[in-house]
């Protein structure tokens, strides 16, 4: 009988083919499939324990604002990244200097997780071109140091630091990723990482053209 959906393994295939579909080909990014790919992720977070429970919760939530604006009564103004912008800007709905009447606009908070992207970008290099003896810890607190971190206030950053110790070796990793053998999994990720560098960029230079890159 199938599980459920937070039963089921991670599997860097299915991220894969999620990010596959989240470019159009005017290269707009769908929201849904962005989504969708977070989702993914975020089960590969769980497997490795209840340390990591406060970066998917924070995950989880900014996840289901986008679901719910994507499902609301707006939801086709919600199709991609560029629409959502467009439609939130015109009409007034997001807090641009200071957190005000909304706190929870789509574009603040895809922002926090495109932010996390580039971070997701930087760790997956690391991890493709390292050797058997690599540590995940040190390639992941590389990563976010380089990224995330300056958006986080030092209680953040001392938590994350703390669990990204708790990362299991190279070795466990390649075996959560359930695409086999070693080799294959670097492959997978030299797929992979294109796709995610494009919609990271296509959103970075949307987010730049529009002054959007500091939402309160
Ligand atoms: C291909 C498979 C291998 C890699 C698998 C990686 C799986 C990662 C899955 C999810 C990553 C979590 C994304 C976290 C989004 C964080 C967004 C954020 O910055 N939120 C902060 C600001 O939000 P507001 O307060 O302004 O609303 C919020 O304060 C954050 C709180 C939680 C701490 C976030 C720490 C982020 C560390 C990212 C590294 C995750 C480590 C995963 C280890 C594999």
């Amino acid at each position: 009988m199938a599980g459920t959906e937070e039963d089921q393994k991670f599997c860097l295939q299915e991220v894969l083919d999620t990010f596959k579909l989240c470019l159009s080909e005017n290269k707009e990014v769908y929201l849904e499939h962005y989504v969708a790919g977070w989702r993914g992720l975020i089960k590969f977070l769980n497997s490795l324990g209840s340390v990591f429970g406060f970066i998917s919760k924070d995950a989880v939530n900014k996840i289901h604002i986008l679901v719910t604006l994507l499902n609301g009564e707006s939801g086709s103004q919600y199709v991609t990244v560029q629409s959502m912008v467009t439609y939130e800007l015109e009409n007034d709905l997001v807090d641009l200097t200071k957190r005000g009447s909304h706190p929870e606009s789509g574009c603040r908070t895809l922002l926090r997780l495109h932010r996390a992207l580039r971070w997701l970008e930087l760790f997956l290099e690391r991890l493709r071109t390292s050797s058997e003896e690599g540590k995940t810890s040190v390639m992941c607190s590389e990563a976010y140091n380089e990224s995330l971190s300056q958006f986080h206030p030092w209680v953040v950053r001392k938590a994350a630091g703390m669990a990204f110790c708790m990362l299991p070796g190279r070795p466990a990793f390649f075996e959560v990723m359930n695409v086999g053998p070693a080799e294959q999994v670097v492959a997978k990720l030299g797929e992979a990482l294109p796709l995610i560098s494009e919609v990271y960029q296509i959103t970075e230079e949307l987010y730049t053209r529009q002054s959007l890159m500091d939402l309160p």
